[in-house]
């Protein structure tokens, strides 16, 4: 394969981004393409919009796993690109198309260069949420392959391509979506006092939970409490009776996720209290933190520095959340950061990375998976 068509993949993967769990399209442009594949090692099982696909190794001691995500983002995308998203409001602005292209890439490679070791390719859906990640290691073919190992890289903008990060232990954050409804009273604009305003009692408690961090947790255990989105209202002269907010809690600790929750769940108590209206709280989908495990984590990156151009490192942990987490729990390996520089960062509508940034991953992969699985 070469890298023209990995660009031309990309650029379609691009143009067609979907949110978690309809990734239909998405899911049949993968299946078209494996199936242009020589077919005699391979073995190709569809889990709701995900895909499994087994290469059979030569002469097979362990099974490698490498995941790639599938869906994309609710932004409507802003780069102005030829190829940019033919689906109204949805984006690839976290790089999927960027993993699935690199995961298409090397799966070619090693179905016409086989390898001693099984090989399994595991494309995701729902990274962004609800998770497929946890269901997925849970389905019956993840129980009957039950790979030894596992790995997957994201993109970052931020580092130059040629270039990877991860270390060694905690890599990414826990998480926990958040959605808050208040119900109160609505009315006409000019009797307040016959209402209980919704936009004002969500305006507290935005305000409120700013405190969390700041006030509750330890200042070296980081957290995250961001709301991203606000409804609420009608028109400009109608008193609104409901407002929802949307957010996301990190944590770097297991037992501050817990802690951020008691303080939403108190101060949501006070609005309800103080602004007479009703709460609700629903948490989302939750995802257990990124650990890398050490010993694999410490080969790959002395490899990449010993075996290729590429500049490896370490970096700190980050607040992103990925529900690879889950996975990297049950199976031993890791996951790392890919250099793609683009001035605009993950979730922007406008994040553009560096299509040389693929060849870089496809390389290294297909060469550490040889090294590891022959
Ligand atoms: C790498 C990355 O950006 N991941 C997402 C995962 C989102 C999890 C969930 N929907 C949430 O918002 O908590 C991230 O936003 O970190």
């Amino acid at each position: 394969m070469n890298f023209d068509e990995l660009i031309t993949i990309r650029r379609d993967l691009h143009r067609i981004p979907e949110l978690g769990f309809q990734e239909f399209k998405t899911q049949q442009y993968l299946l078209q393409y494996i199936s242009s594949l020589p077919q005699e090692r391979l073995e190709v099982k569809k889990w709701k919009t995900g895909i499994f696909v087994k290469i059979n190794g030569v002469n097979p001691k362990q099974m490698i796993a490498y995941r790639a995500d599938m869906d994309g983002l609710p932004i409507e995308e802003e780069t102005g690109l030829d190829f940019r998203s033919e689906h109204e409001g949805n984006m690839h602005a976290c790089g999927h198309d960027f993993h699935m292209t690199i995961a298409l890439g090397v799966l070619t490679y090693f179905v016409h260069n086989p390898i001693c070791d099984d090989l399994l390719f595991i494309f995701q859906p729902a990274e962004e949420g609800p998770g497929g990640a946890e269901p997925m290691l849970q389905s019956d073919i993840m129980k009957e392959w039950n790979p030894d190992f596992i790995f997957a890289l994201h993109i970052a903008p931020e580092l130059p391509v040629g270039t990877i990060a991860t270390k060694p232990g905690l890599l990414f954050a826990n998480t926990s979506e958040l959605f808050i409804d208040l119900k109160g009273k609505g009315g006409h604009a000019a009797f307040p006092h016959q209402t209980n305003d919704m936009v004002v009692a969500a305006s507290m408690l935005v305000t409120q939970l700013q405190s969390i961090v700041s006030r509750n947790i330890d200042p070296l255990d980081s957290a995250v409490v961001t709301i991203g989105k606000i409804t609420s209202g009608t028109v400009q002269n109608i008193i609104a009776e409901r407002a929802r907010l949307e957010g996301t809690i990190r944590t770097l600790s297991v037992q501050s996720m817990k802690k951020v929750k008691e303080r939403i769940e108190a101060l949501v108590k006070g609005i309800e209290a103080g602004y007479q209206c009703e709460a609700m709280i629903d948490y989302g989908a939750m995802y257990y933190q990124v650990w890398n495990e050490e010993e694999r984590t410490r080969e790959f990156m002395s490899f990449v520095e010993k075996e290729t151009n590429i500049i490896v490192k370490q970096c700190t942990e980050q607040m992103t959340g990925e529900d690879f987490g889950y996975m990297l729990k049950e199976i031993p390996g890791f996951m790392f950061w890919l250099g793609v520089d683009s001035p605009f960062g993950l979730h922007h509508a406008k994040l553009n990375p560096n299509e040389n940034a693929i060849k870089v991953a496809v390389d290294l992969l297909c060469q550490y998976i040889s090294w590891k699985g022959n």
